[in-house]
């Protein structure tokens, strides 16, 4: 298995992989690497990770990936930015040797629309969805900052590219290095559900320079309300039943949940990095012109975040 990224979710899977090939004999898997874009470059072979809530750290050595293990691997787990994740795919579908699946790990959605007919062909895709919370504190040093569950499920195996016995295996080392990991049937369902969290929440609170728990807020809930029904309009036209109701109960649920929090969007504002709207909001302006449905609020948080970057 090939982790891809070194930053705060691809030095959290890897961590706990790792952990649980060497704790448990059964995991059945190969080779554990991490792929860094600045491999060639890093001097250091050791990572830096403090758990959830401990105050001592733990250092643990990397095994970058090689030619060979790319060529070799049977799972790419791509912890990489949305932006990142085609690029990410064409680089390595092309040096792959055999089929392979592709977990994307990322937040939003409209990557995998993107992908080509030549590279779905050949490989199978999956989508891993978490509520866990990784701060990189410096280059390989992350601290696990939320305790949370992941979603599994396919978003391509048609050619049955990862057989039953692979797929309970991999199921069964995720879920021993960092559990819970449930196998979700409708993933698009799950992947919808977060996508419409991260379309009220992360705007709001990049837009406005708030933590999460303000955008229960009643001076939001015009604009909250205006997000969620467009979200529900456009999933309608893409086969997905969702409940505005449900979901709008859902946002505050987790804006109370994480009150504290600085929102994934206002923290790269705050660092002067480019965010993942275009794969959020931007997605639901994307779709809503595809589908003739109005998006005028989803399309304005797009802009006004691409306007602060
Ligand atoms: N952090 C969290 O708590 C959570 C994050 N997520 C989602 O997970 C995804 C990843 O987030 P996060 O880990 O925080 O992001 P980071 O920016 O910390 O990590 C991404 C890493 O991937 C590297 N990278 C990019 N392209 C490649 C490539 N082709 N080969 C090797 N490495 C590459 C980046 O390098 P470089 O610096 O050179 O660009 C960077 O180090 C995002 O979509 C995020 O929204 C979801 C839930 C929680
Ligand atoms: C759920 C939420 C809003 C938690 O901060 C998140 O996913 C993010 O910040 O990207």
């Amino acid at each position: 298995m090939v982790i891809v990224g070194q930053g705060a979710m691809g030095l959290l899977w890897y961590h706990h992989i790792n952990q649980a090939i060497k704790n448990n004999k059964q995991a059945s898997i190969n080779k554990l690497s991490l792929l860094s874009s600045k491999q060639d470059k890093q001097t250091l072979d050791t990572y830096q990770f403090t758990p959830y809530q401990s105050k001592a750290s733990f250092t643990g050595d990397i095994h970058y990936t090689l030619a060979a293990d790319i060529a070799c691997a049977d799972v790419f787990l791509l912890c990489v930015k949305s932006y990142q994740t085609l690029t990410t795919i064409k680089q390595l579908a092309n040096k792959t040797d055999k089929p392979a699946l592709f977990i994307l790990a990322h937040n939003g959605m409209g990557t995998f629309e993107q992908i080509s007919k030549k590279v779905l062909s050949t490989h199978a895709f999956a989508a891993l969805l978490t509520t866990h919370g990784s701060l990189k504190q410096a280059p390989l040093t992350i601290k696990h900052t939320g305790l949370g569950v992941s979603d599994f499920g396919f978003l391509h195996n048609n050619s049955k590219i990862i057989t039953k016995e692979a797929y309970n295996q991999l199921i069964q080392l995720l879920n021993t290095a960092l559990p819970e990991v449930n196998f979700q049937e409708k993933i698009a369902e799950k992947q919808w559900l977060k996508l419409a969290i991260n379309c009220a929440i992360n705007p709001i609170t990049a837009i406005h320079n708030i933590p999460n728990g303000d955008v229960g807020k009643a001076i939001y809930r015009e604009e909250i309300t205006a997000i969620i029904t467009e979200v529900c309009a456009v999933a309608h036209k893409e086969h997905i039943v969702l409940s505005s109701e449900q979901l709008l109960t859902k946002v505050y649920e987790v804006a109370k949940a994480t009150a504290t929090n600085c929102s994934s969007m206002r923290s790269d504002i705050l660092a002067g990095r480019e965010t993942e709207v275009d794969y959020i909001n931007g997605y639901i302006h994307r779709l809503g012109k595809k589908h003739h449905v109005a998006t005028p609020q989803n399309s304005l948080m797009w802009q006004q975040v691409k306007s602060l970057s």
